[in-house]
């Protein structure tokens, strides 16, 4: 990699590698730099290793081989007490939201801030003033100032999502790791959600890598689109390169079309719903 590449990368895949227990190859030789600030979607069927990927570069699934460089710290190399530190710096994002359901939205996003305080002080939950103020301040750019009192369990889909966020972000992390942040929520809510994520890590330079089942959503919002398919890198480009040609070399023709039908589909009912509300309202 020359040098001033380095200098810019933010994050660095070098061959990175992973066969399960199992003999499952799930991820083969992949290389990949990401620099600051790029936000990158993560698309591949079923099975491509997309969860494995995003999984390796934390470290929840241990890499069989490869690299993976943080500005200039390989994480595979670690041990475990560095490993924990270094996490910090990695901000995690999940489809199932993991908040702790009987702890209030507040406690969930403070939860962020656990990694940065003493074991007594997460132990009696008691988090430094500054740290409360930090978590007003995400809960108000996710635009849930207002239910920072409220349990988890009561929030929509959607507001756990913007909980799951702040949480990330209360960790001040240089990278955020998404995994289908939108596979539970609807197609209005799933775009919401993707721009709010979008404009956060705009607002802050944050590069990120979203593995994201759909694929328009991914061509709507994404700057730069990795396609996987058996473990290894097939498509690597802009959003507008994301031809039927690179899609059916993702996916396969007969998975592609399927999903093409679908798509269209979907998009023909939503628009015979809309028409039908309208004729409603008139
Ligand atoms: N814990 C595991 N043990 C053994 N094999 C696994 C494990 N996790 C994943 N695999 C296998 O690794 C391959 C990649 O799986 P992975 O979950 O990374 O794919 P994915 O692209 O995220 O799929 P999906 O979109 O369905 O979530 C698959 O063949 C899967 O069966």
């Amino acid at each position: 990699m020359p040098l001033f590449w380095k200098d810019a990368a933010m994050l660095h895949l070098e061959g990175l590698t992973k066969t399960y227990k199992t003999g499952d190859a799930a991820l083969s030789d992949v290389t990949l730099t990401i620099p600051k600030g790029q936000i990158m979607g993560l698309i591949g069927p079923s099975g491509a290793g997309k969860s494995t990927m995003i999984r390796c570069i934390n470290r929840l699934v241990e890499p069989s081989a490869g690299q993976v460089v943080l500005s200039d710290v390989d994480l595979v190399r670690l041990g475990k007490s560095e490993l924990r530190r270094q996490r910090r710096r990695i901000g995690m994002i999940f489809q199932e939201y993991s908040l702790v359901e009987r702890l209030t939205v507040m406690e969930n996003v403070l939860s962020g801030r656990l990694g940065y305080v003493p074991f007594w002080r997460s132990f009696l939950r008691k988090y430094p003033p500054s740290d409360i103020q930090l978590a007003y301040r995400l809960l108000d750019r996710v635009g849930l100032m207002d239910q920072a009192d409220k349990r988890a369990d009561a929030l929509s889909g959607g507001q756990r999502q913007r909980v799951g966020i702040a949480r990330a972000l209360a960790q001040e992390p240089e990278l955020l790791l998404v995994d289908e942040p939108t596979a539970s929520l609807d197609p209005k809510t799933s775009r919401q959600i993707m721009r709010l994520l979008i404009e956060i890590c705009a607002e802050r330079g944050l590069p990120a890598i979203i593995n994201i089942h759909d694929v328009p959503l991914a061509q709507q919002f994404m700057q730069r689109i990795v396609g996987l398919r058996a473990g290894r890198v097939v498509f690597d480009g802009p959003p507008e390169q994301l031809n039927e040609a690179a899609l059916t070399e993702i996916y396969g023709a007969e998975d592609w079309n399927a999903m093409r039908r679908g798509d269209e589909e979907q998009a023909d009912a939503e628009a015979d719903a809309k028409r039908r509300l309208e004729a409603i309202a008139v």
